[in-house]
């Protein structure tokens, strides 16, 4: 599995106010949105594009145009929401698939509540947005249900890694004939004895979204 940390001082300073628990709700939205921006730039780098030709109001001009089939950015809900737009605003052709997960605090395992993805994935570029990767086990499981319908090529999207998520993902698909890829903003220290990525940002849903 190939890890990304984007170190860019924008994406620094952005994650940091992020962080902050005087940060506020809208800002904390605007910020996600900033910040996938940011690192969509460094997960698309090989999205798939085909030769065109142009004219400009010269002369014919060689460029390229994404390929078909578009990508497919499949936000986790409910914090991945947070990160749609910013997504799209990058890759306005793409599609978009759902996948509603809920980790049960108790057993820190993920739960799906709601699927909607297209029903054949052979030959899409696949984006997950997530932006907290924990234990591993919610973005493994969408990683899974992607791959059970032939996705081949799939990158996630996080805001925040914890080492024990990347290396069970690390595990998870290992040896497998489909690589993944992960970019985030920063690999954080550890997870605490309940879960929550230290130091982190808290719940990400609830900080987007108020507690619900
Ligand atoms: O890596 P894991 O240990 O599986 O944990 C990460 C998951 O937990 C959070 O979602 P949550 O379950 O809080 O749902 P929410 O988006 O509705 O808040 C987060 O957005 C991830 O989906
Ligand atoms: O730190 C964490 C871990 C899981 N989910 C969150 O929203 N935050
Ligand atoms: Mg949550």
């Amino acid at each position: 599995m190939e890890t990304l940390v984007v170190d860019h001082p924008l994406v620094a300073h952005k994650l940091t106010t992020l962080r902050d628990v005087r940060t506020d709700s809208p800002t904390f939205r605007r910020l996600a949105d900033e910040l996938v921006t940011l690192l969509a730039y460094e997960a698309t780098r090989d999205v798939r594009v085909t030769d065109v030709t142009v004219d400009t109001p010269l002369t014919p001009a060689h460029g390229v145009r994404l390929a078909r089939p578009v990508p497919l950015v499949v936000p986790i809900l409910r914090a991945g929401l947070g990160m749609l737009d910013g997504m799209t605003r990058l890759l306005p052709t793409a599609e978009v698939g759902f996948l509603g997960m809920i980790r049960d605090e108790s057993t820190l395992k993920a739960q799906t509540y709601a699927t909607r993805l297209p029903e054949d994935l052979s030959g899409r570029q696949c984006y997950v947005l997530d932006p907290m990767l924990a234990t591993g086990g919610t973005l493994a499981a969408a990683i899974n249900f992607l791959f059970d319908r032939g996705a081949r090529d799939v990158t996630a999207i996080c805001l925040l890694a914890a080492p024990e998520g990347i290396a069970y993902l690390d595990e998870a698909f290992r040896g497998g004939d489909r690589p993944i890829r992960v970019v985030t903003a920063a690999l954080d220290e550890r997870l605490n004895e309940n879960g929550y990525i230290v130091p982190g940002l808290g719940d990400a849903g609830d900080r987007l979204y108020g507690v619900v």
